[in-house]
């Protein structure tokens, strides 16, 4: 296999496990009536004036919107000439989004796009901003949920890490030259860090994650396990490795979704 072949493989693995996202996503357009509204509004809508008629806050419409316009089913237009207001983001329809309407195949979508208890969940975080399964309030994060605590979690994280780490690996080896510490933040039970050190093995590997994370991991070779939130402190070191991390302290800060982070 050439190494494109491979490349292009790893891309396609992604879409067959991801792929559901962009069929939700546009489930709950197609719900909350967007293409409807974006169609008859006569002329660009504003991300405020779209939030009002849906009852969803600006910034989780605009993740959504921003979304769909990469997967062309909404466009970003010019403001119109006659409006005066400090809205700077406007949106108008395309033939993908007119299709979406609900006297065309809204209704189809509304079936395919998944099941009605899988949206009402969606919905209730798009609308109040708190997951139903998961206790937010009095600072608990989401990482509480204990969806996160268990083995396949834990399993489907590293065989993430060991994917991304060889292609790391692979491709970027000079990115490792002069580190003498690297800690991997929320680095789970330590794979990509255990595959680095054995790669590069001046290197001396700390993996930094949640206490109750660190305190179930199996020892791994030459890998020290740091227990602690990097909201707090992390450990000191040349360089800091943070993978599938940054979307992540999004939705720790804002309290968020998967679905609108992914
Ligand atoms: C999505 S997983 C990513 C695991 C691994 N880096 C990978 O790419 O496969 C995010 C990790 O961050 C950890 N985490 C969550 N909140 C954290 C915090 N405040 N401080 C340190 N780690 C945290 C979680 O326990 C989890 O193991």
């Amino acid at each position: 296999m050439v190494l494109d072949e491979e490349a292009q493989a790893r891309a396609d693995v992604w879409k067959c496990a991801f792929g559901f996202i962009k069929s939700r996503v546009t489930r709950i357009a197609a719900e909350l009536k967007i293409p409807d509204i974006v169609k008859n509004h006569g002329g660009p809508i504003s991300v405020s004036d779209l939030s009002a008629a849906v009852d969803v806050p600006a910034d989780e419409l605009y993740r959504i919107m921003r979304f769909l316009i990469h997967h062309r089913i909404f466009k970003k237009a010019e403001r119109p000439e006659s409006k005066v207001s400090d809205d700077v983001v406007y949106y108008t329809h395309t033939p993908l989004s007119l299709l979406l309407t609900m006297d065309n195949v809204g209704p189809l979508m509304l079936l395919q796009g998944g099941s009605d208890r899988m949206s009402m969940g969606i919905m209730k975080v798009l609308k109040t901003r708190n997951r139903p399964d998961c206790k937010t309030p009095n600072g608990e994060d989401t990482w509480g949920d204990p969806g996160y605590a268990t083995k396949e979690f834990t399993d489907s994280m590293a065989c993430h890490a060991r994917v991304a780490t060889s292609a790391i690996i692979q491709n970027c080896p000079e990115a490792f030259r002069g580190i003498g510490t690297l800690v991997d933040v929320g680095g789970r039970h330590g794979m990509a860090i255990a595959m680095l050190i054995k790669a590069f093995p001046w290197i001396k590997g700390i993996t930094f994650d949640l206490p109750e994370i660190v305190a179930k991991a199996p020892p791994v070779d030459g890998v020290q396990f740091v227990g602690g939130s990097m909201f707090e402190t992390i450990p000191k070191a040349d360089a800091i490795m943070l993978m599938v991390r940054v979307n992540d302290q999004y939705y720790l800060n804002t309290r968020d979704n998967y679905l609108c982070t992914s």
